[in-house]
C-alpha cells in the first residue's frame, strides 16, 4: 500500500503517520506492514505533505484513464515538481512480479507517486515523469467502456428474467382464505393449498374420469418444496392392487412427463378423497387452453359449425380449407409436439405402462413449448378393474394401443386446430385437409397412429427422421443460449458474495465492543474503497453512478489485480494509493475476524470458501 499524507513528514513510518494529528480518521494497521510492501518496488510509506486543495478527484477515470487525465491536476505549476524516487535502473521483483522503477511529483503540494509503464530506456540519471498518473496497471488493461455497452448486458435477458420471476411468483401464491373457506390447512404432510383451477360445485364436471377432480399448488410442511395436488373427490379404495403400478409411475423420471411423487387418501377435505402428489411446472397451461381454446381471442373451431343451416358439403370444406390455411399451427410445431409427445409415450410403454390420459387437457406446456403430460397413474388407480379376466400384461398392451390411437387423433386434433375435427365423421375430411396444407409425412403418421393394425411407438421414429436433428440443434442452441445467460448471473454471484462481505464490514457500528473497529486499519481502507466504488461524484458533486465502473472495481478486488487506485477520505485529508491485491488482503482479513465472531461462524465460513 502506498499512501499520501497532506501533512505528515516524508520518509515516516506507518505507524509514525498513524499518530499524525492530521489523520485522525485513518489508522493504519500496524501488522500491515508486510502487505503494505508495494510491489510496485518503492517504498509504501513514502509521503509528502500538500494542502488539503490538492487537486484529486474521485472520478475514476481521471486516474484509470490516461487520456481523461485533468490537466490541471497534472500540468507543471509553480508548485509541481518531480523527483524520482528510484534512479535504479534494476528492476525490483516482489511475489515473484517483475516491477518498474518508481518516480514521485508534487502537484499542489500533494506527491503522486508514478511507476512506469516500460522500462526506461536512457540509461540517464533522471527518468522524466512522461507517462503521468499511471499509478497501476498498464493502459491496455483499461476498461474503455464502448457506447454499445448498456447495463442489460452485466445481467440475463429481460425476457427470462421476467418468465422466472413469473414462475417463481405464481409457485409462492398463497390463497385467500376468505375465498376458499373450505380449504383444509393442511392434507397430510401438505399445507399452504392454492387451487389451480376454480373449485367446479357440479358433481359431475370431471367426467371423463367419471368423478369430480381438482388441482392444487400445496407446499411440503417438511421440505418446503411445491407441489401439484390432483384431488379426485369422493374415491372410495376398493383394493390396494394398484400399488406396484403406482411405484413403476414414481420411478419414471423423463422430461416430457410430470413425475409422480405419491398417493394417499385423505379426509381433510370433508369427503374420501384419493391425493396424487406430482411435481409442480409453475405457469403451465393445458395444450387444450393453448389451441383449442374458444376464449383466445379469435379462436373458433372450424368443424363446428351452425347446425341449424345447413350448407353443402362442397361450401363447407372451402370454407374449412380457407380458414385452415390462415389459421394453421406451423408444421415445425406440431413435429416439435409429436417429438416429445413420443417420446414420453416411448419410456412410459418401455416400462410395461399405458399413458391413458392422451388428451389436449391433461397434457401442460411451459414456456418454449416444453411438453409433458400430466395426469400419469390416475386411471390406472381409479378404474382399477381387479375382477378383470384379462391378465395385467394383455391388458397394458391394450391401454398402449389405445395411446398410439389417442396419439393420432391428438395430431390430427392439432393439425386441424379442431378438437371437433377428430370425431368419427370428420375424419375423412380432416385427413383430406391435412393432405392439402401440410406434409405427406404428416399424413402418413396420422394415418398409421389411426389404423386398426398393431402398433408400436418405436415405428414412428423412422417417420419423424431428420427432424429429430433439427429438435436436438434447437435444444442444445437454447442450452446454449441459457447456460451464458448464467455466466452472467454466476459473476453476478461472485460480486454479490463480494459486496456482502464489503457491506458486513463497512460502517460497522462496533465489534467486540470496539466501536472503531471499522473506522481503522485495514477497514479503513475498505470504506474508503466502498466510496471510490459506489459513491463517486463529478466535479460538480452530482452523483456519477457507471455500473460497468463498479463491476471493474469489483472484478478487480476479486482477483486482487496488482493494479494500483487513489483513495482519498471524505475530508480530503488523507489520499491513499492501494492496489486491488492489498484490499482483497485487508478484505479477507476483516471478514475472517467477523466471522470468527459470528453466532453463525459456520455458515459464514463456508461462505467465505466460495
Ligand atoms: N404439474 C402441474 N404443475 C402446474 N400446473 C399444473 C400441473 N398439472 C396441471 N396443471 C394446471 O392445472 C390446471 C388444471 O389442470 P387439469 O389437468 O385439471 O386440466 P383441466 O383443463 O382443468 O382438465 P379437466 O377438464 O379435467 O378439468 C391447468 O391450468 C394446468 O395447466
Amino acid at each position: 500500500m502506498d499512501w499520501l499524507s497532506p501533512s505528515s513528514h516524508p520518509h515516516s513510518t506507518l505507524s509514525q503517520l498513524g499518530r499524525t494529528n492530521h489523520l485522525t480518521e485513518f489508522v493504519p494497521r500496524m501488522n500491515n506492514s508486510t502487505s503494505t510492501t508495494s510491489n510496485s518496488g518503492f517504498s509504501c510509506n513514502s509521503y509528502a505533505p500538500m494542502t488539503p486543495s490538492v487537486m484529486f478527484h474521485s472520478m475514476p477515470k481521471k486516474f484509470d484513464d490516461q487520456e481523461n487525465i485533468p490537466k490541471e491536476s497534472v500540468a507543471p505549476s509553480p508548485a509541481h515538481s518531480s523527483s524520482p524516487i528510484s534512479h535504479d535502473k534494476q528492476m525490483c521483483s516482489t511475489n515473484g512480479t517483475v516491477v518498474l522503477p518508481a518516480y514521485q511529483e508534487n502537484v499542489g503540494g500533494t506527491t503522486y507517486f508514478y511507476q512506469y509503464s516500460t522500462p526506461p530506456e536512457n540509461n540517464g540519471e533522471t527518468i522524466p515523469p512522461e507517462p503521468v498518473m499511471s499509478t497501476a496497471t498498464p493502459a491496455s488493461n483499461e476498461y474503455v467502456p464502448f457506447p454499445g455497452k448498456s447495463e442489460s448486458s452485466f445481467f440475463m435477458s429481460e425476457e427470462l428474467r421476467n418468465d422466472i420471476l413469473n414462475r417463481n411468483l405464481l409457485s409462492l401464491l398463497q390463497p385467500d382464505p376468505s375465498q376458499y373457506p373450505d380449504l383444509p390447512q393442511e392434507v397430510d404432510s401438505y399445507h399452504e393449498l392454492y387451487p389451480l383451477e376454480p373449485i367446479s360445485n357440479q358433481v359431475l364436471h370431471k367426467a371423463h374420469l367419471g368423478y369430480q377432480a381438482s388441482m392444487y399448488k400445496a407446499t411440503h410442511i417438511k421440505n418446503g418444496v411445491h407441489y401439484c395436488l390432483r384431488r379426485i373427490h369422493g374415491f372410495r379404495l376398493q383394493n390396494t392392487k394398484f400399488i406396484s403400478l403406482v411405484d413403476l409411475w414414481k420411478k419414471l423420471d423423463h422430461s416430457n412427463i410430470v413425475q409422480l411423487r405419491e398417493v394417499f387418501t385423505t379426509k381433510a377435505f370433508g369427503d374420501n378423497s384419493m391425493v396424487f402428489v406430482y411435481s409442480y411446472h409453475p405457469g403451465s397451461e393445458t395444450l387444450l387452453n393453448k389451441h383449442f381454446s374458444i376464449d383466445q381471442p379469435g379462436y373458433h373451431d372450424p368443424f363446428s359449425n351452425d347446425k341449424s343451416t345447413p350448407m353443402p358439403y362442397s361450401y363447407q370444406k372451402t370454407n374449412l380449407l380457407r380458414h385452415q390455411q390462415n389459421n394453421k399451427l406451423p408444421e415445425p410445431l406440431i413435429w416439435n409436439y409429436i417429438i416429445q409427445l413420443t417420446s414420453a409415450l416411448r419410456v412410459i410403454h418401455s416400462n410395461a405402462l399405458a399413458c391413458r390420459s392422451l388428451d389436449p387437457t391433461k397434457i401442460i406446456l411451459t414456456s418454449k413449448n416444453r411438453l409433458r403430460l400430466s395426469c400419469l397413474a390416475v386411471m390406472d388407480v381409479v378404474l382399477h378393474d381387479s375382477n378383470s379376466s384379462l391378465n395385467h400384461l394383455a391388458l397394458i398392451h391394450h391401454y398402449q394401443q389405445e395411446d398410439l390411437t389417442a396419439l393420432g387423433k391428438l395430431v390430427l386434433a392439432l393439425a386441424c386446430k379442431s378438437t371437433v375435427a377428430v370425431q368419427r365423421d370428420n375424419i375423412s375430411t380432416a385427413l383430406d385437409i391435412v393432405s392439402r396444407t401440410y406434409t405427406i409425412d404428416l399424413r402418413n403418421l396420422i394415418m398409421y397412429l389411426l389404423t386398426n393394425q398393431r402398433r408400436s411407438v418405436t415405428d414412428l421414429m423412422p417417420m419423424i427422421g431428420a427432424r429429430f436433428y433439427t429438435q436436438l440443434d434447437n435444444l442444445h442452441s437454447h442450452v446454449e443460449t441459457l447456460e451464458s445467460e448464467m455466466c452472467k448471473e454466476v459473476q453476478n454471484g461472485r460480486l454479490f458474495r463480494l459486496m456482502t462481505k464489503l457491506a458486513a464490514i463497512n460502517e460497522r457500528p462496533d465489534f467486540n465492543m470496539e466501536s472503531t473497529w471499522s473506522e481503522t486499519g485495514d477497514r479503513y481502507m475498505l470504506k474508503l474503497f466502498r466510496d471510490y466504488v459506489f459513491h463517486q461524484v463529478t466535479e460538480e458533486g452530482q452523483p456519477w453512478i457507471d455500473m460497468a465502473h463498479i463491476v471493474q472495481c469489483l472484478n478487480k478486488l476479486d482477483v486482487g489485480a496488482p493494479e494500483k487506485i487513489c483513495l482519498m477520505s471524505r475530508d480530503e485529508q488523507s489520499i491513499l494509493v492501494v492496489s486491488y491485491a492489498e484490499l482483497r488482503h485487508c478484505l479477507d482479513q476483516s471478514f475472517q475476524e467477523l466471522s470468527n465472531s459470528s453466532v453463525l461462524q459456520h455458515e459464514l465460513s463456508v461462505e467465505d470458501k466460495i
